[in-house]
């Protein structure tokens, strides 16, 4: 049987100009997947991303996230997704509880819904004690832990993750991914872009874009294999090496 196919893309575009930020990309992501979404600064990560997310139309091809349309349906694509990015969407100035009840609200849960899952939430996170402090007071890796958990709290299809563990040390890292793993196996698929290499061995598929195209695509392990090098540092690297973008 075929796995559920909750992202396809095919030749998908973005043109500024004359200049291909992302050049015919194509793919499709299963349901309850973790995949990597690799490349380089200026490879084209965002700029497809934020397609994705039905944040910006594209110039060419074909797109479906939850199975809506990237052209027609961005308003049910951004209702079945949760974003994380890198500056994430936390009020500094509201309690946790605050921030959970207000997302809760956003997402469009009834008070109801909201209650007894921020409770369920701050018991799991082990915030008991600290439901009512301040988010500008919580170290950055909580404040990640917190945006992750809030950006999943109505239970998405999807969540896309930008570079969401920029900035702590490992352990604080692997912690985060523990919390990605528990979220996909109860379904939500996870698209998340990284410079990690040790996050992207965590992933089941990962794609590689080098200058707006996806070079590779595949498991790590198939990946190492496939270009004969024992770690995924040294398959980046091989690919990235040749690309003529960077930071801008
Ligand atoms: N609105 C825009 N107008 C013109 N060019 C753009 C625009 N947005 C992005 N670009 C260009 O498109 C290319 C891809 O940018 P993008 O931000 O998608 O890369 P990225 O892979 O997310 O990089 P990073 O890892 O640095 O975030 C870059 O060369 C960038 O300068």
């Amino acid at each position: 049987m075929d796995e559920e196919k909750v992202i396809t893309c095919k030749s998908l575009s973005k043109k500024f100009g004359d200049f291909y930020a992302v050049n015919e990309i194509t793919f499709d992501v299963n349901k309850g997947e973790i995949f990597g979404f690799l490349g380089a600064n200026g490879a084209g990560k965002t700029t497809a991303m934020r397609m994705l997310c039905g944040l910006s139309f594209p110039s060419s091809g074909e797109a479906t996230v939850a199975g809506f349309d990237v052209y027609k349906q961005q308003e049910f694509i951004k209702k079945n997704i949760g974003y994380m990015s890198q500056k994430f969407s936390l009020y500094e100035n509201l309690s946790i509880l605050e921030n959970i009840e207000f997302f809760g609200g956003v997402y469009g849960l009834d008070r109801k819904e909201i209650k007894e899952r921020s409770g369920l939430l701050i018991q799991t996170l082990g915030l008991e004690k600290e439901a009512k402090k301040m988010v500008g007071e919580l170290p950055l890796g909580w404040k990640q832990k917190l945006a992750f958990s809030v950006a999943i709290f109505h239970r998405p299809k999807i969540v896309f993750l930008d570079e969401p563990t920029g900035g702590v040390d490992p352990v604080t890292r692997r912690q985060f991914w523990d919390m990605i793993y528990e979220a996909a196996a109860t379904g939500i698929t996870i698209f998340v872009t990284t410079h990690y290499m040790d996050e992207a061995e965590y992933c089941n598929r990962i794609s590689i874009m080098v200058d707006g195209k996806v070079e590779a695509l595949d498991s790590p392990s198939n990946l190492k294999s496939k270009f004969s090098v024992h770690s995924m540092d040294d398959v980046f690297y091989q690919l990235a090496r040749g690309a003529s973008r960077s930071a801008d």
